[in-house]
């Protein structure tokens, strides 16, 4: 008898052995597999679906030299900083171009490219599209940017015959880059090429190819030859002349891309006699950056110009040199009927002379966006669609944040909700056409933030505006009293109550931001002095006197002649109208990343990534598409049945290990309790372990094993009032059916649900026949699917973290 009880004691324990190796195997099968944490091409595949695995795929992916990865319905793109050899060469394009189904390829900015340019020419419904563009400064958006209109460029010219007109077509597409650029880009601390401005840009189509617009250039190869001596001549640029606006003051002008930026313009047929005088305008705004001011000895007495560099910039301008040194130094009050003169304080002085540089660059910028929009854009008649491409600023924090960041994050803001609607619809239509039953949660947007920013009655730029239509000094501790007393009741808003300078915190969707009020009111108003413009409107110079020729300028406003327009109405204005467009057009998000500060190549740094991968959005992605699991349901049935045939292992073992335990218990040997419940507290734990590590699983509150009807087979709830069970969707789901396989019982009864995302729900959970559960959560995204022919579960899906409250 003692040998057959040893026996079976041997066997029960081999069996145990075998089902708790088997587990962790299988449990490794469905939790990422580190080694191979590059293959992901999607990263809401990465399982579990966290900030922190998502952050060791694009790790992994990055030393891997993979730099795109799709994040749902996003492209993740990692600026590799170093040239990739063939990434972008003429035959990947074509590859991508010509592929039945390009996004079974590598993840690519080509897949997004032909995505919309399929859709534009769909032969049911071609619909508008458009493609977005963001990430922080240095992320690489511009070559993103670029690297779409040349597919454009080649995709188009490649369904033409003739060599030339391919050619036209790539200097079309491509020829406004240099120009937008040289005149649009600056040197920053975080690149050294960055645009400051974000730019919309249509390729008009009709029906299948890329119009070939109106063709105005001229070739003059040969003035462009030495011609740059004789330029700086013209424009009065010495050689040795050090400029206060230049921060590379080695550099050349040849470096600068003079000669790509002059070609470029005479491909978009701006003349020599045009381009002569932008360039003299240029040159004069560089004179007036060295223009110093000298306070004058009498306080009655204006201020002292620096002799050499006023009259170049007279000359440059071809304005009046009296005029011009009397308008930097005097203002002129209005006081009734009488206008009456009083010099200018030296800080003064230098306010009203980048007053004069800002609005002269403002307005030529101006000029060269309608020049290159009515020299490229085709008669509305030739085209049909368009795919509108952005390149836009990103989310941005600094430790002093002002009216710039308001107003960039506020169109941040307003993209993120573009966004996260566009992104739920396509979930939505998606479970529809697969004909599954799903419910689906209010996701919480961003609302109540834009509403913070720009609703009315109330609002941080109604209360600016109004401060601005005041026409008295502003006073940021007032206006900081104001936004307190009209806002407040706004959960967006707060204000450090330790804080000494007057300010307020906006939560975004991306992170909270403080901004200084001080100085913000009068950046709203941005005031330039009405003589300037009239200076302007006497330059000799026809280009620069016809910028400022209609007179309907800001300054008008400030004598309180017409409505002032103020820099959030404007900025508002022209997103709304970008909005506008964007709603009418499929979306496509490309997500630039910068992996680190200094731009160096192919280096990662995690904590730059994930600020990022929140900043634009990324994590919130992520958690929609958590909430909305799966994107795809094939996924998911995919991962179902493997999980199935994983389940039944597990399950035929386990029923094993409990034939032998039967067998066991039928002896009724003495020690037989004991026994069992050493083999359970053995194989439970470690179960709980091995969740723990690979899952990111806290079944902490789970008890050790209890016995059910003489059974160990149960991890029962605690006693303590809740249960917090800290797990992706993905891990929950397997977790319930698990336990279901393992007839793990739950007490039947409502739970109330908690998450790290939504607001509280109830949770009835059931035994079923058979041993399964079913979960049913109620006001929560529950997906109905199929678990097991005998085990049918419902699937709990969308949560990073829940909890469960006893009844
Ligand atoms: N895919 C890429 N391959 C190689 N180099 C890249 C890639 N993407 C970006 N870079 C490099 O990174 C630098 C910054 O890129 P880019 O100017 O496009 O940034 P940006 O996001 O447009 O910045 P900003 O907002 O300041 O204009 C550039 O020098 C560019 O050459």
């Amino acid at each position: 008898r003692t040998t057959v009880v040893n026996g079976l004691k041997d066997r029960a324990q081999d069996l145990r052995k075998s089902f708790i190796d088997s587990l962790e195997e299988d449990i490794r099968d469905f939790l990422i597999n580190e080694a191979e944490l590059h293959t992901y091409d999607d990263l809401t595949k990465v399982n579990p679906v966290t900030p922190s695995t998502v952050l060791k795929c694009l790790q992994a992916r990055y030393s891997a030299k993979v730099f795109y990865t799709h994040a749902g319905c996003t492209l993740v793109a990692l600026n590799p900083f170093q040239p990739i050899p063939h990434l972008y060469s003429l035959d990947v394009m074509r590859e991508y171009h010509a592929a039945p189904q390009p996004q079974e390829f590598k993840p690519h900015i080509f897949i997004v490219a032909e995505e919309a340019y399929r859709n534009v020419q769909g032969q049911v419904e071609p619909m508008n599209q458009s493609l977005v563009v963001s990430g922080e400064s240095g992320a690489g958006k511009t070559w993103t940017s670029r690297c779409l209109m040349k597919y454009y460029a080649t995709v188009a010219a490649s369904s033409q015959k003739c060599q030339d007109t391919v050619e036209k077509i790539e200097r079309r597409v491509l020829g406004s880059n240099p120009i937008m650029e040289a005149f649009g880009n600056a040197c920053t601390l975080r690149n050294s090429n960055s645009s400051r401005f974000g730019k919309y840009i249509q390729l008009q189509l009709n029906g299948s190819v890329l119009l070939s617009l109106r063709f105005t250039h001229e070739h003059e190869p040969e003035m462009m030859k030495g011609a740059t001596e004789k330029q700086r001549l013209e424009w009065m640029l010495p050689l040795d002349q050090d400029f206060a606006w230049l921060p590379h003051a080695e550099k050349t002008l040849e470096e600068d891309c003079l000669q790509e930026t002059v070609e470029a313009m005479i491909n978009l047929g701006i003349d020599e006699s045009k381009r002569t005088q932008i360039f003299r305008i240029l040159a004069g705004l560089l004179q007036l950056g060295n223009v110093d001011f000298r306070p004058a000895s009498e306080e009655a007495q204006t201020c002292d110009l620096d002799e050499h560099s006023k009259g170049k910039t007279a000359d440059l301008l071809q304005v009046p040199l009296d005029e011009l040194q009397s308008c930097l130094t005097v203002r002129t009050l209005h006081a009734g009927k009488q206008n009456v003169l009083k010099p200018c304080s030296q800080s003064e002085c230098s306010v009203r002379r980048d007053c004069l540089a800002k609005v002269i660059y403002a307005q030529l910028f101006d000029w060269l966006v309608t020049f290159i929009n009515n020299s490229m854009c085709a008669d509305s008649s030739m085209w049909c669609n368009f795919i509108g491409l952005l390149d836009v600023y990103g989310f941005e924090c600094f430790l002093l944040n002002n009216l710039e960041q308001l107003c960039i994050n506020y169109a941040n803001e307003k993209l993120q909700q573009h966004f996260v609607a566009h992104y739920l619809k396509a979930q939505q239509e998606e479970y529809v056409t697969e004909g599954l039953q799903w419910s689906f949660i209010r996701y919480q947007d961003n609302q109540g933030c834009l509403d913070l920013i720009e609703g009315s009655p109330s609002s941080i730029f109604s209360l600016l505006n109004e401060d601005c239509r005041l026409n008295r000094a502003s006073d940021a501790k007032q206006f900081c009293v104001r936004l307190q007393k009209e806002l407040s009741h706004n959960a967006s808003i707060s204000w450090d109550k330790f804080s000494k300078q007057p300010h307020f915190t906006v939560a975004h969707y991306a992170d909270k931001v403080s901004y200084q009020i001080e100085g913000m009111m009068e950046k709203n108003k941005d005031p330039v002095p009405p003589e300037l413009i009239s200076l302007l409107q006497n330059s000799q110079d026809s280009l620069l006197h016809s910028l400022f020729a209609d007179g309907d300028h800001e300054s008008e406003g400030l004598r309180g002649h017409s409505k002032v327009v103020t820099v959030v109405s404007k900025f508002r204005n022209s997103l709304e109208s970008l909005m506008k467009i964007l709603h009418s057009t499929t979306p496509h998000y490309t997500r630039c990343i910068k992996p680190n500060p200094d731009c160096r190549p192919l280096t990662f740094k995690r904590e730059e990534v994930i600020a990022q991968l929140e900043a634009c959005g990324i994590v919130e992605t992520i958690n929609i598409s958590a909430a909305g699991f799966p994107i795809r349901s094939w996924l998911v049935r995919r991962e179902i049945r493997k999980w199935h045939k994983a389940a039944s292992v597990i399950q035929t073992k386990w029923r094993r290990w409990r034939v032998w335990m039967d067998a066991l218990a039928e002896a009724e040997l003495d020690d037989a309790e004991d026994f069992i419940e050493n083999e359970a507290s053995s194989a439970l734990p470690k179960l709980d372990r091995l969740l723990k590590e690979r899952g990111s699983v806290q079944l902490s509150s789970i008890q050790e094993p209890v016995m059910v009807r003489g059974w160990p087979i149960g991890l029962a709830m605690t006693s303590a009032p809740s249960i917090t069970v800290s797990l992706t969707a993905t891990g929950f789901q397997r977790i319930m059916s698990m336990m279901a396989c393992l007839k793990i019982p739950f007490r039947n009864g409502e739970y109330k649900v908690k998450t790290n995302q939504f607001d509280q729900g109830v949770a009835s959970i059931r035994a079923q026949p058979r041993g399964s559960i079913k979960v049913h959560l109620q006001r929560s995204p529950l997906l109905y699917a199929d678990m097991h022919p005998v085990h049918k579960t419902d699937v709990v899906t969308g949560f990073n973290q829940i909890l469960l409250e006893r009844p």
